[in-house]
């Protein structure tokens, strides 16, 4: 099954000189698959982005997520479609510091009304699936850069959704916090089928997903597949990047 089906998508934004900022782009992705975006500053990866998490809408085409159009539901329907259906993660985290890691994870599941012993068991699960069952206990400014990403992933698959997000997840990390980042996605996508869409321009996070695909001036340039050697993969997607105008920029970000 499809859960992401992008059809014919254009952005324009307008202003004195409009910018074309996508033109026609055709996205599938499978239920279970880990797909990376990834195309030089300004080739409209975020803009894709947000034409899938609906905060923004496209200017013609077409997007199906799990067979629904967000686009032709009505404000109250879309907000709960997307409370239900989409998970986020954000290169900042996003997280609430009054609050401790745990009371950030199940904050979507209050607002849902899940009773307390379901959000208890989602709750350690989910921690015990990220590593990070130890500090449920603290607030949000006592612990790593790379843990506050693990919470912040947490909160975003706690609700089950369709399909999850990931803007830029490793920006704010060192290699290390990345690689448990990237492998926490991959333990995921492994073990429960979570459907992840990665936004990215670090070719180390990426060699993490099954399938790459890169945009360049608004069009989809070049597709790449893992294989079984994330090694072999992670050299593919260097020599693809610079194929296609990667910049010093876009690779300064290389950690082997
Ligand atoms: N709100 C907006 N209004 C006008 N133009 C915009 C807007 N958002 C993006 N653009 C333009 O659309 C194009 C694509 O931008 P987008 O942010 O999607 O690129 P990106 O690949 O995510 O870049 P980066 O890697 O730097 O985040 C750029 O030319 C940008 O200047």
């Amino acid at each position: 099954m499809n859960i992401l089906e992008a059809n014919g998508l254009n952005k324009v934004y307008p202003g004195k000189v409009s910018t074309q900022a996508l033109t026609d782009i055709h996205l599938t992705i499978a239920e279970g698959e880990f797909v990376g975006v990834m195309g030089p500053s300004g080739s409209g990866k975020t803009t894709l982005l947000n034409m899938v998490s609906t905060i923004d809408v496209p200017s013609s085409g077409t997007v199906k997520i799990g067979g629904k159009d967000p686009y032709a539901m009505k404000r109250n329907e879309l907000a709960k479609f997307r409370r239900r259906e989409l998970g986020f993660v954000f290169q900042d985290f996003n997280l609430l510091d009054t609050l401790t890691v745990a009371e950030n994870i199940v904050l979507p599941l209050t607002l849902d009304g899940v009773n307390l012993k379901e959000m208890d068991e989602r709750l350690h699960t989910i921690a015990d699936r990220l590593g990070i069952r130890d500090i449920l206990g603290s607030r949000t400014y006592e612990i790593s850069g790379g843990q506050r990403q693990r919470t912040a992933i947490a909160r975003a698959v706690i609700t089950r959704p369709s399909i999850l997000l990931a803007d830029e997840p490793t920006g704010a990390l060192d290699s290390k916090a990345s690689r448990v980042v990237m492998e926490s996605l991959e333990g995921l996508n492994g073990h429960d089928r979570t459907t992840i869409m990665l936004v990215t321009h670090d070719p180390l996070a990426a060699s993490y997903c099954h399938r790459i695909v890169f945009i360049k001036d608004g069009r989809l340039a070049a597709e790449i597949h893992r294989g079984d050697s994330r090694q072999a993969f992670f050299q593919k997607i260097i020599d693809t990047l610079s194929f296609w105008g990667g910049s010093a920029h876009e690779l300064s970000s290389i950690r082997v």
